[in-house]
């Protein structure tokens, strides 16, 4: 039996054997005959791309078809000499006719030229480079020993993972291998992986990292590099990182492609790349506009104070609709997304912007990514990290909440909707103070806006509710103060100072609508304002109208179009509410909700500068009926949140707007504008601003009295005489009309002095948050000692508010300081109050503590009540002395003792810092911001 098992079995092991061979041999067959196969076929593509390649500088799309024994004209991925896995692999996908771009870059990408191609927002160019990469790649026959064969390189880490995953559908059949190499991964274990690429997708700082610190990572053999976003990869801020990447990779040899919508004409950038004979194709140059056709864009002129309730009242009417909402800042962002998620709109909200996890970051992008199934909406909040490249599906708005920074900016983020065949919409809001400048450089661009109002019945003030909200959560205030901050400091350090003037920034405004109660002080900002008082003091001789003629003379173009705006803006605040007009625009059909007009030119800019003019009779007549007819044509009825303004303003700008309402002005309206003209306003409000040397915030006193602003300075430590005095010498020296220099020499010293103040409250501000942090990890500490321990939910950590689920009627009684809770434990640990035993009696209490107790405690309370015995037991002194101390006992009692129980006194320093944290002004030092104590 035994010799029978011994022979089946090896007879099973040889028919194993047997048939492992058969397969490898059939393996090998099978590989011999693909080389020979894939050999052949990169023969004839080699041949196919020598013959048939476009002349050096043509323009493949000029041709109508692919011209016999060429490949140029081409229209599509089938008739491209690519080879069979590529081409089946671009069907799978989907992908069969060629877009503009690639109909221009291919045929020349193909051939190895070096390209610097530049199409709209959403046209494909991602495949310009992909297709080429892959298929050099393959015609010669790289394998996985070759090394790193073809190098991606984009801004930012969605991006990249983007194009790797593009990379994955169009190279599926190659035998080649990929890698991805972004921050916010262990890089150690890139660094394993790393050497045995082919081709990686990178972004610039994790892969100059790799060449620094990875051993044997080699870039000698480098075929193709590719520069997506090229322009914003060449730019500034990756300028250093380039290079020393450049300086890594070969010359000699290497094909160089670079993409985007907006192409960098820098001969210098461009040195720097090394390029050779480089083909140019920008094939939307000769287009109407730079954006993409089925876009239709549009701004809306909205204050800062307003541009909160605004974007609240937009989102709430485009609940179904899927947005991207831009902002400035990551603080920004995340102070948005953060209180309007408390607010719950009715639609999912979720946020992107460099200050988050990687793994965050990459779970938004890709639930923001995945196709709405659903057909719900949501909104992104996002930086400036969504602007380019991504491509969201379906995205119906892009919303620019903030201004971009600039033409580029703008046109990268509205190119996250409308991409390839879909069609979206996008709208941008912008300060007063920003729209001139900011249009006339859209205009210049070509980008064809209309400009829209919205339904101030759409809008409410969430101020309100916002203040409700940070006053319950410290946190929340926190990001909405550095929120503030951030977006300040983004105005103040833009470069495009022809938009951005921090200095016109309303402040307080702006402080009211994020829900704070006040503007905080900047130091960068005070700068602004000093600058502008030392024009003025510079401007100043002799009487107040010279000094604020002068001070205009010496001011830039800026700031004259700036007071030129302030007055339209206050003609606009004027103005009857927008629904009356919007409703006259309508038609008389009552709705407001019209997006599109299909009347341009002259006229339309002079119906323009009559809807702006409050005075205009035009106003109150029913408007032609031409943008009813529009808006039934753009089929936009069901949108009333937004009106309809103007459409394609182009020279918004031009001097001649003033002219043009004025001509529309009826002649006792132009006498009144004429005697209003003729009040030396301007004086007026710059001596409004020399006052407002601690911020323009109105100040009361103690029986609510309003003060002068000057007398602020006064009350806050300038010794009161001197302070009253400067207020008193300033208001008469205004008052005799000779006071512009007089309080611009003594707006100095004050800067001065409120400086040396402001400094020594920010550092208290510092230490207060120092210890308010301290007090946080406190708690939390505790909370995980508890949690270990497995003590149960009724523990509260002192100063940690109600966020434990305490009920109100505790906090109210003072759970902190409760007697009953003064139990042996709580005096050992002082830190700690057992909260919810004030609920039931102190016996129950204590007992179970003592279950709960370790036995060191319980000899510890043991030693203590011997102790509370002892005490008890009263010594012949004692006795004698007990009257008196009865006393002093008795007098406590009836005086709140001046020091309170440790725990009282915690509950009451945190009771104390919430109050001024939502109360008190705050301060900005070196970038933090604290609140004054
Ligand atoms: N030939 C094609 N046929 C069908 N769809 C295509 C084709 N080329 C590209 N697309 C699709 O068009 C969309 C936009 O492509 P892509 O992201 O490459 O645009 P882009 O020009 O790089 O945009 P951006 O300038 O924003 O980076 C993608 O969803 C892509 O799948």
């Amino acid at each position: 039996m035994a010799t029978q098992g011994g022979v089946s079995k090896r007879k099973a092991r040889e028919e194993k054997r047997r048939a492992q061979l058969k397969a490898r041999n059939r393996q090998q067959k099978r590989e011999s005959t693909k080389t020979a196969q894939e050999t052949r076929e990169v023969s004839e593509l080699c041949k196919t791309i020598e013959e048939g390649a476009p002349a050096p500088g043509s323009n493949p799309l000029s041709l109508e078809q692919a011209a016999a024994g060429s490949y140029a004209g081409a229209r599509t991925f089938e008739e491209l000499p690519l080879s069979k896995y590529s081409k089946a692999a671009l069907k799978e996908a989907g992908y069969v006719n060629l877009t503009a771009i690639q109909r221009a870059a291919l045929p020349h990408a193909l051939a190895g030229r070096d390209i610097l191609g530049a199409a709209k927002t959403g046209s494909g160019k991602t495949l310009c480079f992909l297709v080429p990469l892959v298929e050099k790649l393959y015609r010669q026959a790289w394998t996985r020993l070759d090394g790193l064969g073809a190098l991606v390189l984009t801004p930012t880490r969605e991006l990249a993972m983007q194009i790797f995953e593009e990379l994955v559908k169009v190279g599926k059949r190659h035998d080649m291998s990929a890698g991805l190499l972004i921050g916010g991964k262990a890089v150690q274990e890139e660094a394993t992986r790393v050497n045995a690429m082919n081709i990686l997708v990178a972004t610039p700082g994790r892969l100059l990292q790799h060449m620094d610190e990875t051993p044997g990572f080699e870039t000698h053999a480098l075929q193709l590099l590719v520069l997506d976003e090229a322009d914003r990869i060449l730019d500034m801020g990756f300028a250093a990182t380039l290079d020393a990447i450049i300086a890594n990779l070969p010359t000699e040899g290497r094909q160089t492609l670079l993409f985007s919508a907006t192409q960098t004409k820098s001969v210098r950038d461009l040195a720097r790349l090394s390029l050779q004979q480089p083909e140019y194709l920008a094939v939307h140059s000769e287009a109407a506009a730079p954006t993409p056709l089925k876009l239709r864009q549009a701004y809306m002129v909205v204050g800062l104070g307003q541009k909160m309730d605004v974007l609240w009242g937009f989102i709430k009417s485009h609940l179904t609709s899927k947005t991207i909402v831009f902002l400035s800042t990551c603080k920004q962002v995340r102070f948005v997304y953060e209180a309007f998620r408390k607010l719950r709109p009715g639609t999912p909200l979720r946020c992107l912007h460099g200050a988050m996890k990687q793994g965050k970051r990459l779970g938004v992008f890709e639930a923001f990514n995945a196709p709405n199934a659903s057909g719900g909406g949501g909104v992104l909040f996002a930086t400036d990290i969504a602007a380019r490249g991504l491509d969201f599906p379906d995205v119906d708005w892009v919303l620019q909440a903030d201004c971009p920074e600039d033409v580029a900016a703008y046109i990268h983020r509205v190119g996250r909707t409308a991409r390839y065949t879909a069609s979206g919409r996008s709208l941008l809001l912008l300060l007063p103070s920003e729209r001139d400048a900011m249009l006339s450089q859209l205009a210049e661009a070509k980008v064809p806006l209309q400009q829209l109002r919205h339904n101030p019945h759409k809008v409410t003030p969430i101020g309100p509710s916002l203040s409700a909200l940070l006053s319950k959560n410290v946190e929340l205030k926190a990001f909405a103060q550095s929120g503030l901050v951030s977006y300040c400091r983004s105005v103040y350090l833009q470069p495009n100072k022809a938009v951005f003037d921090a200095a016109a920034l309303p402040l307080e405004e702006y402080a009211e609508s994020l829900g704070l109660l006040a503007a905080p002080q900047l130091k960068f900002m005070r700068r602004v304002g000093k600058k502008v008082v030392e024009e003025v003091v510079v401007g100043a001789s002799g009487d107040a109208a010279a000094a604020a003629a002068a001070a205009a003379g010496a001011a830039s173009n800026k700031q004259q179009q700036l007071g030129k705006r302030k007055r339209q803006e206050q003609q606009q605040q004027q103005q009857p509410p927008a629904d009356d007009t919007n409703g006259d625009q309508a038609g008389g059909g009552g709705s407001s909700s019209n997006l599109e007009s299909e009347d341009e030119g002259p006229s339309q800019q002079q119906q323009q500068a009559a809807v702006d003019d409050p005075s205009s009779s035009r106003n109150k007549r029913k408007q032609p009926d031409q943008p009813a007819a529009a808006a039934a044509a753009a089929g936009d009825a069901d949108d009333d949140f937004l009106t309809i303004k103007q459409r394609d303003v182009f020279d918004v700008a031009s001097d001649d707007d003033e002219q043009q309402q004025q001509q529309l002005l009826p002649p006792e309206a132009l006498a009144a504008a004429a005697a209003a003209a003729a009040k030396p306003k301007k004086r007026k409000k710059q001596r409004i601003k020399l006052g407002a040397v601690s911020g323009q915030r109105t100040v009361f006193d103690d029986e609510g009295q309003q003060l002068d602003p000057l007398a602020l300075l006064a009350t806050e430590g300038f010794g009161s005489g001197e302070g009253t005095g400067d207020a008193a010498a300033a208001a008469a020296a205004a008052a005799d009309g000779d006071g512009l220099h007089v309080v611009a020499g003594a707006a100095g010293d004050r800067f001065e002095r409120a400086a040396k103040l402001m400094a020594a409250r920010d550092r208290a501000d510092k230490k207060a948050l120092a210890a308010l942090r301290k007090q946080a990890k406190l708690e939390k500490k505790i909370k995980r000692k508890a949690a270990a321990q497995g003590e149960e939910a009724p523990i509260a950590m002192l100063g940690g508010g109600s966020d434990d689920g305490y009920s109100s009627d505790d906090d109210a009684a003072g759970g902190y300081s409760s007697s009953d809770d003064e139990g042996p434990a709580a005096a050992a640990e002082p830190d700690v109050a057992y909260l919810g035993m004030a609920r039931k009696s102190a016996a129950a209490g204590q007992q179970q503590q003592q279950q709960q107790q370790p036995a060191k405690a319980k000899q510890r309370q043991k030693k203590q009540q011997q102790q509370q015995q002892q005490q008890q037991e009263p010594t012949a002194e004692q006795e004698a002395a007990a009257p008196a101390k009865a006393k002093q006992q008795q007098q406590q009692q009836q005086q709140p003792s001046k020091k309170a129980p440790a725990a009282a006194s915690l509950a009451e320093q945190e009771a104390l810092a919430l109050q001024l944290l939502t109360s008190q002004p705050w301060c900005i030092t070196n970038g933090a911001v604290s609140t004054r104590l």
